[in-house]
């Protein structure tokens, strides 16, 4: 058997097309353009290229996109009055601060200064904490692209097991929260976990969010699972003849004979997300506005 390869790059081009549409009817209906601001800092070629290609599709659906870098050295202060700035701009819906931050920087802090409706990446505590109770929230762009893909190929999830691996506060935890509330029975793995081979063998949804190339291998796999492989790793350039390819947490070749369906990296994840986060600045500036939010855009 070999899995259905699911397609997230088609997948995010409907969701984009959908925002596009939606960014429209605001604008016609309403004389409103929603606008996500994404904060660099430093100069990580890897951020460079993600913020890059996230402005251009915030543009392509109609939405204003500004772009701020910071020198990898800024004080606390001077981001914060950005920060601050931001919160204050009624043209900024969404704000994102890309991670990882230089070390003189706290994540925590930063986190805790982005005004909660314009959050995003979901990573605010009043998100979180709306999120973990069941209620509506900003969820994390990355989780939200899986559930809508999970949703599509399995359609109702209630009493599915579903392993997550991984605990992060962006990705691990609120897929796993996004899972809980549509009624799987969900394990959350990480470092310590024993024998996790054998949890992950039980489960029918697998989403793997550690950060480690190739980590899950196929046997690992039930026969017929759901994998959505949400690591982003680049092979040191030796390994692959000069290319620097992108690889995922699963490994793919073995993983593919034995899923039931699977997304590949990259064309897989990464794209929903970008996705995600378009839809989350056009869900952040319907709130604002008091208006009723887009459909089949939202957790
Ligand atoms: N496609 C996309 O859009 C996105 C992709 N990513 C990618 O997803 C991956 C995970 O990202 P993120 O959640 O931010 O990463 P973090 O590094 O924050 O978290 C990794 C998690 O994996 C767990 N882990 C590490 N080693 C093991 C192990 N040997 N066995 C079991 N669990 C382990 C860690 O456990 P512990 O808590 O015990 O340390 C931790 O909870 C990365 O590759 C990242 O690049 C991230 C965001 C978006
Ligand atoms: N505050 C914050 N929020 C994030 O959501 C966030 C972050 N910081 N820091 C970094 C990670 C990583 N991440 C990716 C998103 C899209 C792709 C993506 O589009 N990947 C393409 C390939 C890109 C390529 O070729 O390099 C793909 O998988 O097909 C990758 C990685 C979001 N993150």
């Amino acid at each position: 058997m070999t899995a259905e390869i699911i397609d997230g790059k088609a997948f995010a081009a409907r969701v984009r097309g959908q925002v596009a549409e939606q960014v429209a009817r605001l604008k016609a209906d309403h004389g409103i353009t929603p606008g996500l601001a994404v904060v660099l800092v430093g100069e990580d070629p890897a951020s460079q290229v993600y913020v890059r290609s996230k402005g251009k599709q915030t543009v392509e659906v109609g939405m204003n996109s500004f772009e701020h870098k910071l020198p990898a050295d800024v004080s606390r202060y001077d981001l914060f009055a950005l920060i601050d700035r931001l919160n204050a701009d009624p043209a900024v819906n969404g704000i994102l601060v890309q991670f990882p931050v230089p070390d003189h920087l706290s994540e925590a802090e930063i986190v805790a200064r982005i005004d909660p409706a314009k959050d995003v990446d979901g990573l605010h505590i009043e998100n979180a904490g709306l999120l973990a109770s069941g209620q509506k929230a900003m969820v994390s762009c990355t989780p939200l692209g899986c559930l809508m893909m999970l949703r599509d190929r399995l359609g109702d999830l209630s009493g599915l097991d579903a392993v997550v691996i991984g605990r992060s506060n962006l990705v691990g935890k609120p897929m796993a929260q996004l899972l809980l509330r549509d009624s799987c029975t969900v394990t959350v793995a990480h470092s310590r976990t024993r024998d996790l081979p054998g949890v992950v063998r039980r489960a029918d949804i697998v989403v793997a969010a550690v950060g480690r190339p190739r980590f899950v291998p196929g046997d690992w796999i039930k026969p017929g699972a759901t994998v959505i492989d949400v690591g982003i790793n680049r092979l040191p350039h030796e390994e692959d003849g000069g290319k620097g390819k992108l690889v995922g947490d699963v490994d793919f070749d073995s993983a593919v004979r034995v899923a039931g369906a699977i997304t590949p990296v990259p064309g897989g994840v990464g794209p929903m997300t970008i996705a995600c986060l378009l839809a989350n600045t056009l869900t952040a500036t319907c709130r604002v506005n008091g208006l009723d939010e887009p459909e089949g855009l939202t957790a």
